[in-house]
């Protein structure tokens, strides 16, 4: 995996949108983001069958552009449908438990401190997620925002290791969070959420 596949990490799930879910990730594709995560969970969140077919609907527009197609949390999703990328958390399956079965997919870990860090790269993970570093509205279960300095103190003692950031991240903190030694920015209301997809995702890469 390269460090630059984390540079404009989409997240989004049907309920982060407020129009058509592929219509919106088909314009944050056109407007050059570096990788998606499909992650439908939470309140109105599909299930069954029509979650399968979104699944598979944003993995064919994901492979149009060319750009990783990971899924959040569902492992038996991934392995069905052949998923660039599996991102599990620290209360998902643990990465021992679908290595072997996922050889050669992306695994990313979310993580929170050094002690997580050394953990998840034990544990075979090719990237870490670490957040949230600012206020979001997004996840009601995450944990308090860290800002920058947990970010720092991580990127010092792990100076290579691919590190996306991710919670409240926009185009007006993306800077700070880049600086604080990031590869990449994760964003979900960021994107879904702007009037104007193609010039927030045009205003990342430039920060980025
Ligand atoms: C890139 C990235 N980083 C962190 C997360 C959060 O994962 P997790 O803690 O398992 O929480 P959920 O997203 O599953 O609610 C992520 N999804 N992506
Ligand atoms: C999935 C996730 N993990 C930590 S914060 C977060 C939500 C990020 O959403 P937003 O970019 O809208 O703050
Ligand atoms: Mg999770």
């Amino acid at each position: 995996m390269k460090r630059e596949m984390l540079e404009i990490y989409f997240v989004m799930g049907s309920n982060n949108c407020k129009k058509d879910p592929l219509l919106v990730l088909r314009e944050a594709l056109e407007a050059g983001i570096t990788c998606f995560q499909f992650r439908e969970k939470g309140e109105g969140a599909l299930t069954g069958q029509a979650y399968e077919k979104f699944a598979s609907d944003c993995q064919q527009l994901c492979a149009a552009y060319q750009v990783p197609f990971i899924i959040n949390d569902d492992v038996n999703l991934a392995l069905k449908l052949n998923a660039d990328g599996i991102h599990v958390g620290q209360n998902d399956l643990a990465i021992s438990t679908f290595r072997e079965q996922a050889k050669g997919k992306i695994i990313g870990v979310s993580v929170h401190n050094v002690h997580d860090m050394r953990e998840a790269i034990a544990d075979g993970a090719d990237y870490v997620g670490i957040g949230p570093i600012y206020t979001t509205q997004t996840k009601k279960d995450a944990q308090p925002p860290t800002g920058v300095t947990a970010l720092k103190t991580i990127r010092k003692q792990f100076n290579t290791f691919p590190i996306v950031a991710i919670g409240g991240i926009t185009e007006a903190n993306a800077n700070k969070v880049r600086s604080a030694g990031a590869d990449g920015v994760a964003l979900i209301s960021a994107i879904c959420h702007s009037t104007q997809i193609k010039t927030t995702v045009e205003n990342l890469r430039r920060t980025v």
